[in-house]
């Protein structure tokens, strides 16, 4: 029966949902979100599944309820002809049967409501699972990572909301209500501009929604935008706002925004990027040059090297020299399609974890997650020996590989990879990270470039591209102008692997010379 074969479904399904295991935080990777979204698809699924089955219950009850009706209706009929009627033997039995038998059918079609139990169970048990769920914090994480949007690739609430990112049209637009909670999100951390301009847009939307419900949605965005606007000190327009709130809704209980006043704590809005890098790190993610060139730049030079190492003589390197000093260079197609495949294939035995800012710090200066692969697979050890051939370094003391992965607006702000702190007499042998040996391993649809702000330099993501720089002086001391940052992920996945060398061994491969500045 459909009952029985769908209930089994429903809680196959729902098996399957408690089955994953979800820890850790879901905005700052794609891999994670996929997992909610499945979830949201288990959902549905389990949804729809009960809906299906309550219609054919209906069916059931309103075929029976209107063949009883009948039938009593023309027994008091008959009833109404013939006082005696129930005295007639035919028709008495079939009262009592009805009231034995189907009105019992009716009990057990009722009693299927056990579908209603599973289904119940299912929101039971996601509320037992809360914790692995997304929280509010999670929540905030993924506005936060809208905002840096907005902030580096100059988009409006509007740009955003229909899906209008760096003049390409995505189809992902938002309607009132989510405009609304990115304002109410932002507001409760104090971001009280950025919220006014979602408030608004989310009025803006709301004029064109239609139905009995519109006034009480905006009753709701104006009583935000009123309190929006005393938190700007713009008096005026916050007393015209609840106005014209009263004008609609003179029942409002304006004591309400007084309650919310009154309670209000301090907030501590976003930090607000300060470094003098800014201004051109955001121009250099949007793929502008700056304005004017602040170094010696000599223009990139392209070429096929051969002779680097006896591996590429038969399929060259290909070299895009990006910048002289310090060197920058981008050596293309250093892992094929399939090779990638299996790195991250690798990658996804490993639960990863938030990326944080000198080991112990996570921040939103970084968003990202990561996994750590070492060098025990035969794909893992031909990349290093790779990267050992590229680079011109002993691989003893390379780091093993970090795989980063960026979530909604993941990126990481400008920053050295070098740590500065004379590792070099800490660890002799060991050192300090000399070089970055970074490949992409996805394309990225939109964003997500890696910038140099002080060389004037941005490249753009090439799945199977490995940029390549030295991140010390032949001194060992840390070379500043090495300043670099992954910009913010407007669209797509971006996937990062990276393997950090260190300058312990290699006195014979990058000498120094007389000049410490070098
Ligand atoms: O994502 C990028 O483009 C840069 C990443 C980076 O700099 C790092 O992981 O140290
Ligand atoms: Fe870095």
């Amino acid at each position: 029966m459909l009952s029985q074969s769908s209930c089994i479904y429903l809680c196959l399904l729902l098996s399957g949902f408690f089955g994953i295991l979800v820890t850790g935080e879901f905005y700052s990777s794609i891999d994670k979100m996929e997992i909610l979204g499945e979830m949201e698809e288990t959902l549905v699924e389990a949804t729809h599944i009960y809906l299906v089955q309550q219609q054919q219950q209906f069916q059931l009850l309103s075929s029976f309820v209107d063949r009883i009706r009948r039938e009593h209706a023309s027994a008091s009929e008959m009833h109404e002809q013939n006082e005696e009627y129930l005295e007639q033997p035919l028709q008495a039995f079939r009262l009592i049967k009805r009231l034995v038998i189907d009105w019992k059918d009716l009990n057990h079609l009722l009693a299927m409501n056990e579908l209603k139990a599973n289904y119940r169970n299912l929101l039971d048990e996601m509320d037992k699972e809360v914790e692995v769920l997304p929280n509010l914090e999670e929540l905030q994480g993924a506005i936060k990572g809208l905002v840096r949007l907005q902030d580096v690739y100059n988009l409006t609430a509007s740009d955003l909301a229909d899906g209008n990112l760096n003049g390409k049209k995505t189809d992902s637009a938002l309607n009132w209500r989510d405009c609304f909670e990115i304002g109410v999100q932002l507001y409760e951390m104090a971001e009280y501009k950025r919220a006014l301009q979602w408030f608004v847009l989310a009025d803006k939307l709301l004029d064109e929604v239609h139905g009995d419900n519109t006034l009480k949605m905006a009753t709701e965005v104006y009583e935000y935008l009123a309190l929006t606007y005393i938190e700007l000190g713009e008096m005026n327009t916050a007393q015209e706002t609840l106005t014209k709130l009263l004008t609609w809704n003179s029942a409002h209980p304006t004591q309400h925004i007084q309650a919310h006043l009154d309670h209000r704590m301090p907030k501590c809005p976003i930090k607000k990027e300060d470094s003098e890098y800014f201004s051109d790190y955001v121009r250099l993610c949007q793929g502008k040059r700056l304005p004017e060139i602040k170094t010696n730049q000599s223009s990139p030079r392209c070429y096929l090297d051969s002779n680097q190492h006896a591996y590429f003589k038969l399929s060259p390197l290909k070299v895009e020299q990006v910048n002289l000093a310090p060197d920058i260079n981008i050596y293309y197609d250093v892992l094929n399609d399939n090779q990638i495949k299996s790195i991250l294939e690798l990658s996804t035995e490993f639960e990863s974890f938030r990326s944080s800012v000198n080991k112990y710090n996570v921040t939103d200066k970084r968003v990202s997650q990561q996994v750590w692969l070492n060098y025990s697979s035969p794909i893992m050890r031909t990349y290093r020996q790779l990267v050992g051939a590229i680079s011109g370094f002993n691989m003893t003391n390379a780091e093993i590989m970090q795989v980063a992965n960026y979530g909604i607006g993941g990126q990481y702000e400008p920053h050295h990879d070098f740590s500065g702190a004379n590792l070099a007499a800490r660890y002799a042998n060991f050192g300090d990270r000399i070089s970055t040996n970074m490949i992409y391993l996805s394309d990225v649809q939109q964003g997500g470039y890696t910038v140099f702000p002080t060389q004037n330099v941005f490249v753009k993501p090439i799945k199977g591209a490995m940029v390549m720089w030295h991140n010390l002086l032949r001194s060992l001391d840390g070379d500043r102008r090495t300043l670099h940052a992954g910009c913010p992920v407007i669209e797509g996945t971006k996937r990062i692997g990276n393997i950090w060398i260190h300058s312990g061994y290699q006195e014979f491969r990058r000498p120094c010379t007389l000049n410490s500045k070098e």
